[in-house]
C-alpha cells in the first residue's frame, strides 16, 4: 500500500518529542489495543535512551478481551509494564494513576538514595496520530491544568498537569509516526482508521478486514454478512454484501466503493463487536 509520511513533518515530529523527553522522568506509551505492535513506533525505544515506560493499550472497549490478556502477558514477559484501558471508564483512568503514581514512586525512590529531594515525578503521553492521546489527557487532567513555571534550558514554557501530588503529566502529548515498511501494518493501521481515508485504497482494507475476519471470526462473519463461503470470489462476496446493505447504482449494479467504505466503518464503528486485529505471537 502507497502511503507516504512526509519525512520533514516526521523529522520535526522527531526533534519535538527529543525536546520533550528532557523534561519528564518516565514516559506514558499509549498503543491500540486492536494492534499494539503495529500502532507502535520503533523509534520511540532508541528515542528513551533507558527511561521508563509504560504501555497504556487505548480502545480496549473496541478489541477482544481474550487477545488483550495475551498481549499485557506479552509486555510483561518483555519487563514493560503494560495496562489495557477504556478511556471512558473511570476505573479505568484510576488504574492508569496508580500504575504512573508507582512509577513516580520508583523514580522518586531512586532519588531519595543519591541523596537528591524528592519532587513530583513528572511524565509525557506518547503515540501515533489518533491513538487518544488528547482524550486521556483531558481525562488524567480533569479540568486541573496547573502552571508549575518553566524547567531551565526550555524557552517555551510547559504546561504540566498536576494528576496528582508527586505526579504531573506535559499538558501536551508527543506525536510519533507508525511505521509502514511492513504492507499488513498499514493495512491494520488504516482499517483502524490512522491514517486520513484520502489516502487509502478502501477496497483494499475493506478486503483486508474480510479475509481477516473470516479466518478469525468466522461466526460474525456469517452474523453481519451472511457469509459462509470460503473468501476466493471476493468480487462475489463485494457483490453479495452490497446488495444486501443497498450499495446499488442505477441499473441495479453494486457500487463497490460503497460497500467497501461500510465494511471498514462496521470495524471502526463497533458494529461487528470487539476485534482485534493482531495477534502476540501473529497466530492469524
Ligand atoms: N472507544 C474508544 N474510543 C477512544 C478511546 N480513546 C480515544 N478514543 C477515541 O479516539 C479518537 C481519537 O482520540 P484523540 O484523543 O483525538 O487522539 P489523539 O491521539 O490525540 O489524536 P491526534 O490529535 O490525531 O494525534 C476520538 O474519537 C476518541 O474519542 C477509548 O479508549 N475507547
Amino acid at each position: 500500500m502507497p502511503i507516504q509520511w512526509f519525512p520533514g513533518h516526521m523529522a520535526k515530529a522527531k526533534r519535538e518529542v527529543q525536546e520533550k523527553l528532557k523534561l519528564v522522568d518516565f514516559v506514558i506509551e499509549l498503543v491500540d489495543a486492536r494492534v499494539p505492535l503495529s500502532s507502535q513506533n520503533p523509534l520511540l525505544q532508541q528515542l528513551l535512551n533507558n527511561k521508563t515506560k509504560m504501555i497504556v493499550l487505548m480502545k480496549n472497549d473496541l478489541a477482544d478481551n481474550k487477545i488483550t490478556t495475551k498481549w499485557l502477558s506479552y509486555f510483561e514477559t518483555k519487563g514493560i509494564v503494560s495496562i489495557a484501558i477504556d478511556v471512558n471508564n473511570k476505573k479505568d483512568i484510576q488504574t492508569v494513576i496508580q500504575t504512573a503514581k508507582m512509577l513516580a514512586e520508583e523514580k522518586m525512590e531512586r532519588l531519595r538514595r543519591k541523596g537528591i529531594r524528592p519532587r513530583a515525578a513528572r511524565a509525557m503521553i506518547v503515540g501515533i496520530p489518533n491513538v487518544g492521546k488528547s482524550t486521556l489527557i483531558n481525562r488524567l487532567a480533569n479540568k486541573k491544568i496547573a502552571k508549575t513555571g518553566d524547567r531551565p534550558g526550555v524557552t517555551k514554557q510547559q504546561q504540566w498537569i498536576k494528576v496528582k501530588k508527586d505526579f504531573e503529566l506535559l499538558d501536551t502529548p508527543g506525536i510519533l509516526w507508525p511505521k509502514f515498511e511492513d504492507e499488513v501494518v498499514g493495512l491494520r493501521l488504516a482499517a483502524i482508521g490512522t491514517i486520513k481515508d484520502q489516502l487509502l485504497p478502501m477496497d483494499e482494507i475493506a478486503t483486508f478486514i474480510l479475509r481477516y475476519i473470516q479466518s478469525n471470526y468466522p461466526s460474525i462473519m456469517k452474523e453481519r454478512y451472511e457469509v459462509e463461503e470460503e473468501l476466493t470470489d471476493i468480487v462475489g462476496i463485494f457483490t453479495k454484501i452490497g446488495k444486501r446493505r443497498g450499495c446499488l447504482e442505477a441499473g441495479g449494479h453494486v457500487n463497490f466503493d460503497k460497500t467497501a467504505e461500510i465494511i471498514v466503518q462496521d470495524l471502526r464503528n463497533s458494529r461487528l463487536g470487539p476485534i482485534s486485529l493482531e495477534h502476540p505471537t501473529n497466530e492469524e
